[in-house]
């Protein structure tokens, strides 16, 4: 079958260099004997784990680089290293921790570095590190009541978000914030209010979600605006079989996935993208609604679509009962179209946790193992992952790869507590990573852990 080339805002070179290097990189790898092919697509954890810990040395004791992304670069190192089951020693963790403090602006929110004016997206970074540390010392230096109040100032108009004072509102914004109430508990419908109506109206005619009106769906703002619609029980809002052909096209010939149409592939788009395929995974019963499928219909799409026991649960329900009630999806309380606050009442405080324990009732909507192959043969070096083939490692792309493939790795079990089997986990067993929460980007344990923290009274009162 003759193989499309596309044109458009990449150039036909380009995407011929991808397809040249990549392809080099798949031949080289089948020509070589099977042990040397098991080596090549072992994770390579200890080299990873020290260009982690040194990249975040080398902000140094004092952390005192003039950057205004330092929130940033502890979230993508403490969580890669969460990632890989590891965690950093004391004096890291300590150095970090007070780092993060200086960053907290005194009327709320978290600043790129000290001094600096807070902005959602370093905001959210520096909360997902302090989840990510865990224990008391770093949950409870968070000030929520500020934090708040800073959300509550970023609230424009439109019921989008802007990234900081006088800044732009996109929905990178909305998720940002969104995330960052969520977790901590402290998101109510002063902070929801109009949100949903903001990003519905990114929505673009391919499917996808775009930064803001008007402009050209990718990847990273769709699964912006897909996981803080779930987090905002809104999702039934977003037409979601049109989102999921958007998103399945956006994978490659190479197994990566592309940010958008006509452009090239890269590894950071695994969680992106991947993230966003996972998500609907657990959307089942709304993407059947909204295609105005049958009860009936739904449980002959999804039978033998994972063991026995999964579709035997689901034959369990109510007879008639299509809507997406907690007993189909797990305890995952998703509203349907037409349904009230009052007539389906949920606590914005659980949506995340309820998601996270409701069932995946499809199989992945992508090549897992088409991707896992990118990731672990075209993106990964000696110590870090990069983009693609000719480009260099960092450390936003090693968090980013890192999460996909783990995406990748726990998307075939139905369960969210089963653990993933060997076939799903591409190389050796060995190269399995820890589970994160698709909606945060946290790695699961340190989610629970940051849940029950913010949910007991004593760590809550601050903020009633
Ligand atoms: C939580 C949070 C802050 C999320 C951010 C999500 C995210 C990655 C947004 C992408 C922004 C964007 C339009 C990149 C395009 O860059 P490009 O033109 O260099 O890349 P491309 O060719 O792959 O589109
Ligand atoms: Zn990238």
């Amino acid at each position: 079958m003759e193989r499309r080339r596309t044109t458009g805002t990449k150039s036909e070179e380009e995407q011929w260099m991808v397809e040249d290097r990549v392809g080099y990189l798949y031949a080289f790898f089948s020509s070589l004997p099977p042990n040397a092919q098991s080596a090549l697509l072992e994770i390579r954890r200890d080299n990873h784990l020290q260009y982690l810990t040194h990249g975040l040395r080398q902000l140094g004791p004092s952390f005192s680089v003039l950057d205004a992304n330092r929130p940033w670069i502890c979230y993508w190192i403490l969580h890669s290293i969460a990632l890989l089951g590891d965690s950093v020693d004391a004096e890291l963790e300590n150095n970090t921790i007070e780092f993060l403090r200086r960053c907290q602006d005194p009327d709320g929110g978290y600043g790129g570095g000290p001094g600096q004016m807070p902005h959602l997206a370093t905001t959210y970074a520096a909360v997902n590190s302090l989840i990510t540390l865990g224990g008391h010392r770093s949950l409870s230096s968070i000030n929520r009541l500020k934090l708040r109040t800073f959300l509550l100032r970023m609230k424009d108009a439109s019921g989008g978000f802007r990234m900081h004072d006088g800044g732009e509102v996109d929905v990178r914004a909305c998720y940002t914030a969104i995330s960052a109430a969520s977790v901590l508990n402290i998101l109510d419908n002063d902070l929801v209010q109009n949100v949903g109506d903001y990003i519905l109206s990114c929505r673009t005619y391919e499917g996808g979600i775009a930064g803001e009106p008007g402009s050209e769906a990718h990847g990273g703002y769709t699964f912006c605006g897909l996981a803080a619609m779930i987090l905002i029980n809104e999702v039934h809002r977003l037409d979601l079989p049109a989102l999921i052909d958007w998103v399945v096209f956006r994978q490659g010939v190479e197994g990566g996935f592309q940010g958008r149409t006509n452009k090239l592939v890269d590894g950071c788009y695994s969680f992106w993208q991947g993230g966003v395929a996972a998500i609907v995974q657990r959307l089942q019963m709304v993407v059947c609604e909204q295609l105005g499928l049958s009860k009936a219909s739904y449980l002959e799409c999804t039978s033998g679509s994972f063991h026995d026991s999964e579709t035997s649960d689901i034959s369990n329900e109510e007879e008639g009962n299509t809507g997406i009630s907690s007993p189909v999806t797990g305890t995952c309380q998703i509203r349907k179209e037409g349904q009230d606050d009052a007539s389906y009442p949920v606590t914005l405080a659980n949506i995340g946790f309820d998601f996270i324990n409701s069932k995946r009732p499809m199989r992945p909507i992508f090549s897992s193992m088409h991707l896992q192959q990118y990731l672990l043969i075209c993106s990964q070096e000696e110590a870090g992952f990069r983009d693609k083939p000719g480009k260099s490692r960092d450390h936003y792309h090693t968090c980013y790869c890192l999460s996909g493939l783990s995406i990748c790795q726990y998307c075939s079990t139905a369960d969210a507590d089963s653990p993933p089997l060997p076939r799903d986990v591409m190389g050796p067993y060995s190269n399995l990573l820890e589970q994160v929460h698709p909606l945060y980007n946290i790695v699961l344990d340190r989610y629970h852990e940051a849940h029950e923290f913010f949910s007991e009274s004593e760590n809550t009162s601050q903020c009633s």
